[in-house]
């Protein structure tokens, strides 16, 4: 049965900036952790090679988990993921964690290490550098009271294997703004070394401008 389509109105002037959050870190935050814990449980599953018995072992313990988190299930705006700003990757497991380290209106600098399980052999994944440069991006397109912008598109160029277990930098900017159009530009840096770099346009929303969303389309496969 196709569930009726509801409006969510995702353009508010009043929500709270990306990049200075009104929640403060803390460093004993249960949900941090447990971010934490699935970006580790991600490593070690890409890392090993194990017996089927731990294979299954394993997976009954990953699902016993899940199935202890789903009587916790909420909407999409009221969960934590991808809204704790102040936790690296804002306490999201898809994208590396993103150090952040400085900000200003225009520009934002910050750290990021990928392991195995972000690795396209031996190197950083081609799909993971863009995942990096929307994170920064975005972030700063939408922050210092601009309105509420979608990315319209994100060229990326990869000029070197971008190196696992190691620190890069990530810079961004924001070159310029036309009317609704935001232009950004992002680099990765080993050392001196230009690791890939991008530009973004950010297309500012209109007040009338709504995202549609199917229920049907959040899908209940579980
Ligand atoms: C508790 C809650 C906390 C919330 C806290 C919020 C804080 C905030 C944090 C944000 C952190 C994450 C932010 C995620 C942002 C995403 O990642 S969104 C995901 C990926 N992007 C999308 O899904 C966007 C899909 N595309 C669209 O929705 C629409 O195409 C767009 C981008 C909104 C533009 O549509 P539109 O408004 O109808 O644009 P339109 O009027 O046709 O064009 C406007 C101008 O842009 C140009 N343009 C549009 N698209 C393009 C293109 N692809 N190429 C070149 N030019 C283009 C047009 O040529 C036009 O130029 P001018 O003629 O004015 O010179």
């Amino acid at each position: 049965m196709t569930e009726p389509t509801t409006t969510l109105d995702i353009w508010n002037p009043g929500w709270p900036d990306p990049f200075r959050p009104t929640v403060n870190a803390d460093t004993d935050d249960e949900y941090a952790d447990l971010v934490e814990a699935l970006r580790e449980v991600q490593e070690a599953v890409t890392r090993s090679r194990p017996t089927p018995e731990v294979a299954a072992e394993v997976a009954t313990a990953l699902r016993t988990a899940a199935r202890r988190l789903r009587t916790f299930e909420v909407d999409e705006d009221t969960q934590i993921a991808g809204k704790r700003w102040e936790i690296p990757g804002k306490g999201h497991a898809l994208a590396p964690a993103l150090h952040i380290d400085t900000v200003t209106d225009t520009t934002v600098t910050g750290r990021v290490t990928v392991g195995r399980f972000h690795s396209g052999r031996y190197a950083m994944n081609g799909g993971v550098t863009p995942l990096i440069f929307d994170e920064i991006l975005a972030r700063l397109a939408n922050s210092a009271g601009r309105p509420w912008g979608r990315t319209a598109y994100l060229n990326v160029n990869y000029r070197a294997p971008a190196p696992l277990h190691t620190e890069l930098t990530v810079t961004a900017e924001l070159l310029g703004q036309e009317g609704r159009k935001r232009f950004l530009r992002g680099a990765l840096h080993h050392g001196d070394v230009l690791v890939a770099d991008a530009e973004g346009l950010w297309v500012e929303l209109k007040p009338e401008q709504t995202l549609n969303i199917s229920k049907d389309a959040e899908g209940s496969d579980r």
